[in-house]
């Protein structure tokens, strides 16, 4: 017997338990289903865990610097990894338990706990039970991707998830991947005392960011004494006396990495393979992430995907705004899309990075007439003041609409001092608003209208 719903939602990930609010509050009888903990990769395995410990390593970090702010630490400055984890274990369940109860005690609202499948178009089953409904919302997130090299079998290796579970610090951390988690991981555990080493297969780390950029954050990690190893390919796995190998494809420096502990950050693999979605003729592209519209409506009517399983973005705040996009078309008469947003992401290394829209490369290939500004975190008293000098913020202004295009803050609070460039972009307004804003001091945004005050053609 089929269980009928006006809305059944898979997944309780940044977009699901949202829109069944939205769903249940609009009188639909709504079925969420879950197969493994509430609030999925951002609460459990992602940005809380991670940026938790961050806030650790940063502890730590401070602290061994004490004496540069005239601070004296008697004794040696350590850390407690079981602290730590107990730490990071609370918050993270305290938040995953809070959607738990959030979707339990949501009138009109049915949680299911299992592996969702679809057995048609509008039939998905979840264990003995088959549900019934005219809209599907799909929101079943990624998982990291474990490339099949030869010795993968062979090695104890980490990933995202599993790393968080340490209580202990890795003697030597050897990272592969470049990018986000690779440098977030990597940064915090040689904060935390392990030796790190990163291997990155591009030219350079977070290979999407412009060079300046790029090398400005090498430096930052180098400084720190963490290993980069770029232009160097991860091919293979091995032991060697109790130790992990990574064997790299690299023109320079040695073809082997060994340590005690293995990070493999190499990117995400979408949860749709096991989704049956054949079953209900759902397309997906060849990496396996689901097809959808501008309005996030896959080929199949009354199934829409949203969240980092469609492919159209990789962060809570874009699967966040997926849901603000489906809400708004189908229950407000609006009309939203995805490709209204503005990029944005933030990097949580220390300092951080934050981002919005195109980077200057970008710009310049795109032949348009620009403006770029740049000021070094060194001629930011905010961060001189903190003793956080390190990195740069950048702009690059469109020359016949005077809108800014792009920016990049990498320095002491960047992650925050972004939006005030992200909302004026928003706004469509020209750089000259911005320019002409009276910010307060001392901070790093007042910086923002002098840099934009003394801008250069492209
Ligand atoms: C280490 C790490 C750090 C990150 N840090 C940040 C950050 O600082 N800022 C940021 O913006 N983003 C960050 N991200 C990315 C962010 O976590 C994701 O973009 C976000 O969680 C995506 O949300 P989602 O709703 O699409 O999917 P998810 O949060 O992955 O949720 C999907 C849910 O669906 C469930 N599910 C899957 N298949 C089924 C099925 N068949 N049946 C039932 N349930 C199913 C899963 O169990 C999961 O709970 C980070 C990611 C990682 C891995
Ligand atoms: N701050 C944040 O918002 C945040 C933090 C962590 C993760 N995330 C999300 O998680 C996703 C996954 O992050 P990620 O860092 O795993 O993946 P990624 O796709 O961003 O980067 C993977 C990196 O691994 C490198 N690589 C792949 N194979 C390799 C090999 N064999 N040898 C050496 N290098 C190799 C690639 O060149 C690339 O630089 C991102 O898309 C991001 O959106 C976001």
């Amino acid at each position: 017997m089929t269980v009928t719903y006006d809305a059944i939602i898979i997944g309780t990930g940044q977009a699901g338990p949202s829109l069944a609010e939205r769903l249940s509050q609009a009188g639909m009888k709504v079925a969420i289903i879950e197969r493994e903990r509430f609030g999925g990769t951002c609460v459990n395995t992602g940005c809380t865990p991670t940026k938790t410990m961050v806030a650790s390593a940063y502890a730590a970090h401070l602290a061994r610097r004490a004496g540069d702010f005239g601070v004296v630490i008697n004794g040696q400055v350590s850390v407690d990894m079981k602290r730590v984890k107990a730490r990071k274990d609370e918050i993270v369940n305290n938040s995953s338990k809070s959607v738990e109860s959030w979707l339990r005690n949501m009138r009109n609202c049915t949680v299911y706990l299992g592996s969702a499948r679809f057995e048609s178009a509008h039939t998905v089953r979840v264990g003995d039970t088959v549900l019934g409904a005219e809209r599907t919302f799909i929101n079943v997130g990624t998982r990291a991707r474990i490339p099949a090299l030869p010795g993968i079998d062979q090695v104890p290796f980490t990933t995202n998830s599993s790393l968080l579970n340490i209580d202990l610090v890795p003697e030597h951390l050897i990272t592969i991947g470049g990018s986000y988690i690779g440098l977030e991981f990597g940064q915090m555990f040689r904060r935390f005392g392990s030796r790190v080493t990163i291997v990155e297969m591009a030219p350079r780390l977070i290979q999407h960011e412009d060079e300046n950029v790029s090398a400005a954050i090498k430096d930052i990690l180098e400084h720190e004494g963490i290993d980069i190893r770029l232009n160097a390919t991860c091919i293979s796995f091995g032991r060697k006396g109790g130790q992990i190998t990574a064997g790299l494809d690299c023109a320079e420096g040695p073809p082997e990495v060994t340590g005690s502990h293995l990070l493999l950050a190499v990117g995400r693999q979408p949860n749709t393979d096991d989704l049956g979605l054949d079953k209900a003729g759902i397309r997906v592209d060849k990496h396996g992430y689901l097809v959808v519209d501008d309005e996030l409506k896959t080929n199949v009517p009354g199934v829409w995907a949203l969240g980092d399983c469609n492919g159209k973005g990789a962060f809570t705040h874009t699967a966040y705004n997926d849901f603000e996009i489906v809400a708004a078309n189908l229950l407000d008469k609006e009309s939203r899309k995805v490709s209204d947003r503005i990029p944005a992401y933030a990097l949580y290394i220390d300092p951080p990075l934050g981002r919005a829209g195109m980077t200057v490369d970008q710009v310049r290939k795109s032949g348009r007439p620009a403006l770029i500004g740049t000021r070094p975190m060194t001629h930011v008293m905010r961060a001189v003041e903190k003793g956080e000098t390190l990195g740069l913020m950048q702009v690059v202004i469109d020359n016949e609409t005077k809108q800014i295009l792009g920016a990049a803050i990498l320095g002491t609070g960047g992650d925050e001092v972004i939006h005030c460039i992200l909302d004026t972009m928003y706004a469509k307004a020209p750089f000259s608003v911005l320019q002409r804003a009276m910010h307060i001091h001392p901070t790093v945004s007042e910086l923002i209208p002098t840099m934009l005050g003394e801008l250069q053609l492209l």
